[in-house]
Formats: structure tokens, sequence, C-alpha cells
């Protein structure tokens, strides 16, 4: 039977007001997204048991309606805010010892001693047991807290901004570590940020929030493209590398006779990717371009067309299905006279995407 977190909230916060209701997959990873001050927090401290505001159901267990309240510290999971918490008077292994101890009142039964090791193995976390927790780097505080989260073996685990204390230099060594934890991680995994690379990294589905609402939610690839993100806007493609060539760039083919060349960095023939595509890098031909340097040229469909005001957003449909989305002047769609329905060529510059 699946398994579903299932959430009906209606409170405030002084002048704040979140009112949602939601269902989430209890398996793979939800970002919650939305921008400072939406309410991204209040309802993971919710679910966490830390205010009260409504219904929260984890599979067939209430963990929180009008006659019942499961205290945090008896709920079955795991949470890991900005700043670690960790114990800074005890050593790495003390830290983990501890979570260990207290898995038992969550009702938790932790890894074996083979997977903690591989945990541990796997966060890079073993050369640090030893070293107090004053002495290491924010980065390794992060991984430290991902571990001692991870081995207590939750069912639910939620991130609120784990990399937000780092700067940009450690943020990027902690970041393949939360992909990998993607992979290896079976449960419900709750991710907190307003960061939209971590986002696009992690996420299989979205939940975006606006001012204590539900703006939208759905799967990673159909969500983004709706989200107004100005600039930024973007659609995600998923593929696998099919061919690594001697100049340096990957052939990432996303459905039957459609692929992508994009920059080999960090990617091997075989590799399931996934690709932002900002909306402004993306152009649309009518007939096939020969003499061009844009190496991306594929087939699509326009699906949609829509103002944002200073621009139009086209929405286009690869063959296989997956979304592009590109952004032109108002100019340029009138000029080709763009219609739903209609059958284009897209271009994609290959050092627009990214891994
Ligand atoms: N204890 C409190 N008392 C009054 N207002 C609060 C309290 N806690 C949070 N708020 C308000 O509730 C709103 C939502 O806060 P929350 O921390 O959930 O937002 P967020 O989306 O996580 O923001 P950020 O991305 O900045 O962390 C904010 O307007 C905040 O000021």
């Amino acid at each position: 039977m699946s398994q579903y977190l299932q959430i009906q909230l209606d409170g405030h916060l002084g002048d704040f007001h979140l009112q949602l209701q939601t269902r989430l997959p209890a398996t793979g990873v939800t970002a919650v997204f939305g921008p400072s001050g939406c309410g991204k927090s209040t309802l993971l401290r919710s679910i966490a048991g830390l205010n009260h505001m409504g219904t929260v159901q984890f599979g067939d267990q209430m963990w929180s309606d009008q006659r019942t309240f499961v205290p945090p510290e008896r709920r079955p999971l795991a949470m890991v805010f900005q700043d670690a918490g960790l114990l800074s008077h005890l050593t790495v292994q003390g830290n983990l010892d501890y979570g260990l101890k207290r898995a038992a009142r969550r009702g938790l039964t932790p890894m074996n001693a083979q997977q903690c090791h591989d945990v541990l193995a796997l966060l890079d976390v073993l050369p640090l047991l030893k070293r107090s927790v004053q002495a290491l780097s924010g980065g390794e505080r992060q991984r430290v807290a991902l571990a001692r989260a991870l081995i207590i073996n939750p069912p639910l685990l939620m991130l609120d901004e784990p990399l937000s204390a780092l700067d940009t230099r450690r943020k990027q060594e902690v970041l393949p570590y939360l992909r990998r934890i993607r992979e290896v991680y079976q449960g419900c995994l709750l991710y907190v940020s307003h960061a939209l690379d971590e986002v696009i990294a992690l996420a299989d589905q979205l939940l975006v929030l606006d001012n204590g609402r539900l703006q939208a939610q759905g799967s990673l690839a159909e969500v983004l493209p709706v989200l107004n993100l100005g600039d930024d806007t973007s659609s995600v493609l998923n593929g696998q590398v099919v061919d690594v060539a001697a100049d340096g760039l990957a052939k990432l083919q996303v459905a039957e006779g459609v692929a992508f060349w994009l920059p080999a960095t960090g990617v091997t023939q075989g590799d399931h990717c996934r690709l932002r595509v900002l909306a402004r890098d993306v152009s649309i031909s009518l007939s096939r371009a020969t003499d061009s340097s844009i190496l991306n040229i594929v087939p699509a469909r326009i699906q949609l067309l829509t103002d944002t005001g200073s621009a139009c957003r086209v929405q286009l449909q690869l063959n296989g299905g997956q979304i592009l989305l590109a952004q032109l002047t108002h100019r340029s769609a009138a000029q080709l006279q763009l219609q739903p329905g209609m059958d284009v060529w897209a271009q994609v510059k290959s050092v627009a995407l990214s891994q």
C-alpha cells in the first residue's frame, strides 16, 4: 500500500497565516520552495511537532489532530537545520552515539553497525570521529549532522536550509554528499531551500509556497516551468549520457532521437543526468537551421504561449513528452506568428546546459 504524509494546517504566527492542505509521497525528495517568509520552516516545524497547527498523518500514524498530539521527541523523524545542531562539548562519535541512544524514544530501530559504517563512509565522516565538534568546519558539521540523522533510520528526514550557513565553496563541497544521500535514502526527504540550484540538483517533487499558501505542487519537471522566476525561469530535462566525445562534449539523450550536447565535466557514459535549461537560452526557428553554430537543434511542438509582460514565454513539448521553455521578445514571437500546436525547432546553446 502506498504511504503518504498528509497535512492539513491552518494557524497563525503573529500576522502570518499558514493555510495548507496537501499529501506528499512517503518516498523520494520533495523540495519545499518559496521566497523568504512564505512559511517553509513553519511547515517543517508543524510536521516535527514544534508547533500545532492542524492535522499531520504519516502513513497510518496520526501525529497530530484535534485529539492527538505526539510530542516532537517521540515522532519517528530526523531533522537537520542550517546550524547543524550538534552538541559542541562532545566529539563527533559522542554526537552520533547520543543520536543513536535517543532513537528508541522515537520508536526507531537504528541501522546496524555495518550500515552505520557505510553511511559514515558515504559522507566521509569516518576520519572525523575523534574530533571535537568545535574543531570542525561548517561543511564538516553539516556532514556529521546528516550522518547522525541518517543512522537512526528515520522514515522521514527533514533538512531545513542545510547549506545556507555555508559560503559558496563549502556549499559546493556538501552538495555532492546530499546527492549521494538522495541515492541511498529510501524514506521521505523534505528539503527546504530558497536556492534554486539546490532544488534542481536534489528534488523529485516540488512543493511551492507563497505567503503561507500552496502555490504549486508536482514533479520538478512539471512545476519548474510554470514558476515565474524572472531571469532564472527554467525547465529541466532528464536524460542519459550516451556518448562522451574527445572534444569535451557529452551527448545527453532525453528521448528517442532527441539529444543535447553539453560540457562533459564530471559525467561519464551511462550517467543519468538532469539538465537545467534557462528559458532565455532557448530560441525558436520555423525551419531547421543548417548553417548555425548552435549544436542543439531539436524538433518541438508549441503547447502554450504566455505573456509575462516584458516577454513571451513559449512552452515546447519535445518528442517523448518532456517540456522545454523558451523566452522570446514579443517582436520575435509576432514575427514568427507562433501559435499553440505549431511544429518548430528549438535551439539551445550547449554552454547553457549544466548538470
Ligand atoms: N514565533 C513567531 N512569531 C511571529 N511570527 C513568526 C514566528 N515565527 C515565524 N514567524 C513569521 O512567520 C512567517 C513564516 O516564517 P518561516 O520561518 O516559516 O518562513 P520561511 O519561508 O522558512 O522563511 P526563510 O526562507 O526566510 O527561512 C514569517 O513572516 C515570520 O516572520
